[in-house]
């Protein structure tokens, strides 16, 4: 392999190279083993005189993202006669490569729940630590090698940034700049409209990577290879941007279309509700009876591939997928590694990398941003609620049984309003759902059991009719919940609310459902 005729030598730095991994737009991947450690690794290799030095970019943040989960381990950095090489962690294929090799028009439901959770949490890391990934894509995606494969971690980050600088979130600018991200996904801001990327932007991506996986033949704009012209790439920018997030996700669970446009709705500061996401695809595999675990299993359990009904007794994954894998792992002869065996070099990439990364202020200390626009929570939270909301939320529901009259219950619908417009997320999850079911129970009859709106609801596809429908709905809610008389009456009109906030018409609390619960909170006092 060469590069402007200059040879990639056997061994780099105290590197065998043994076999190359992949190349990209930078330069070489190879498993490389350790020339005294035996110790495997991947070694990145770029020319010093690449136009676009990314190794020494990436040296510069993995110091920032060591230990986070999902992260590869940076060994060793440095140069070698004209060669830049990063030894990190070894890691196995791709979501390119294994979704590619599937040969699949789609990815199952399962799958892509279990890297919606993953890789939102994977950006939770690196966005705590004040980085933006900035080329969220497929291939920069890979699962672990055994005993981690079903772990998925973030790869490539030449394109990465520090969006926390001198203590500060960087400011936003309309001057025009040169697109830094991938065709497929990168945001509509960013790509279509010169937006400087944020937090914001990396979930877009996720998003719009999402629903590329359960799209037949992927995203419009996928379909015809990478742009090669001018030209052809405004033709990709107008169908991304010209695609509305209802289109995209026709067909889909509408936890995609409300995700897509969650990111959209972000200002260029704010802090993703990363658990809220988390929690939502959670439920999202639970409703579909899927573990809720975000344990990637591939191949894909054959049973929960094609249709959501498990079929009993069908335990094979597909042989030849399985063979492949199985195959590929096996050529990796792998062996105890000793970890950070070459302690020395790292320290010294560390400092190379402060001195050399392209950011003005790389030598500060890691930053540590709070993800979450809630307060400090005492309460030990249980495993099953990964999110505070949800876990706050089941416990006002685990109150209403004993809340006995008007006062006690309007006090838990003005809790119930809080936690909600103290998160960012504003949707009407299956836990707010089931706080509404409780509350229109003890409203109504406290003896008699209310079927869930959930379960309730047809899940026809979203169309417009249903949303004005709700808006309707909500608005008048809201202007005659001050005049209800009875108990029965606002039982009614909750039922009514939770029946019109759901799967069809959106789940977003809008600013009338707010107005209305805290209305009912009011009428609930008034009534007592
Ligand atoms: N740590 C690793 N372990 C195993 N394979 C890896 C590893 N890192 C990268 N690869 C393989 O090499 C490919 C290219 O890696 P990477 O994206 O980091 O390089 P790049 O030159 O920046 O590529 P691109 O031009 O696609 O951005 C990956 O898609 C993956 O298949």
């Amino acid at each position: 392999m060469s590069f402007d005729g200059d040879e990639i030598p056997p061994v780099i730095g105290n590197w065998w190279l043994e076999e190359m991994l992949g190349s990209g737009y930078s330069g070489f991947i190879y498993r490389a083993r350790h020339l005294h450690t035996r110790q495997l690794v991947a070694l990145k290799v770029q020319h010093v005189d690449h136009e676009c030095p990314t190794n020494l970019y990436e040296q510069g943040f993995y110091p920032y993202l060591q230990g986070g989960e999902g992260m590869p381990t940076l060994y060793a950095a440095g140069i070698e006669g004209v060669w830049n090489y990063l030894a990190i962690d070894l890691l196995g294929p791709s979501l390119e490569t294994l979704f590619r090799r599937s040969g699949k028009e789609t990815m199952d439901l399962r799958s892509v729940c279990c890297i919606a959770m993953q890789v939102i949490a994977r950006l939770e890391v690196m966005h705590t630590r004040g980085i933006l990934h900035r080329d969220i894509q497929l291939g920069n995606c890979v699962i672990g090698l055994p005993p981690n494969e079903k772990k998925i971690y973030m790869i490539d980050f030449g394109f990465s940034k520090r969006y926390i600088q001198a203590g500060r979130h960087i400011p936003d600018s309309k001057a025009k700049r040169d697109f830094i991200g991938n065709y497929w996904f990168s945001s509509v801001g960013v790509h279509c409209r010169g937006k400087v990327p944020s937090r914001r932007d990396d979930m877009e991506a996720l998003a719009l990577m999402l629903i590329h996986l359960l799209t037949p033949r992927g995203l419009s704009w996928t379909r015809n290879g990478v742009p090669k012209t001018d030209a052809a790439h405004d033709i990709v920018k107008r169908a991304k941007q010209s695609a509305r997030p209802e289109d995209l996700c026709q067909g889909l669970p509408v936890e995609f279309e409300d995700f897509l446009r969650y990111c959209r709705r972000l200002k260029f500061k704010d802090a993703p509700d990363y658990e809220q996401w988390i929690e939502e695809f959670r439920e999202l595999a639970i409703a579909h009876g899927y573990p809720d675990s975000d344990d990637l299993v591939w191949p894909p359990p054959t049973e929960q591939v094609s249709c959501n009904r498990r079929r009993p007794g069908s335990t094979a994954p597909p042989p030849d997928e399985l063979d492949r894998i199985l195959h590929d792992l096996g050529q990796l002869q792998l062996e105890p590694q000793p970890v950070l065996g070459d302690r020395t070099n790292i320290e010294q990439a560390v400092r190379n990398a402060r001195q050399k990364a392209h950011e003005p202020d790389s030598d500060r200390q890691v930053i540590t941003i709070s993800s979450s626009s809630e307060g400090s929570d005492d309460d030990t939270i249980p495993p099953r609620f990964v999110g505070k909301k949800a876990y706050k939320i089941s416990k006002l529901t685990s109150k209403l049984p004993d809340a006995i009259d008007n006062q006690a219950l309007s006090s838990l619908v003005t809790e119930f309003v809080a936690v909600m417009k103290s998160n960012t997320s504003r949707t009407l999850t299956k836990d707010g759902s089931g706080f509404l079911d409780a509350l229109v129970k003890q409203l109504a009859d406290p003896s008699v059991f209310a079927v869930p709106m959930r379960t309730r609801l047809k899940d026809d596809q979203g169309s417009a009719d249903h949303a004005n429908a709700k808006l309707g709905v909500v608005a008048r809610l809201r202007r005659e919940v001050g005049s209800a008389r009875t108990n029965g009456r606002l039982a009614q009109m909750v039922q009514d609310f939770g029946n019109v906030t759901n799967r069809s018409s959106g789940r977003t609390i809008t600013k009338d459902g707010f107005a209305f619960l805290e209305g009912l909170a009011r009428r609930l006092e008034e009534l007592k």
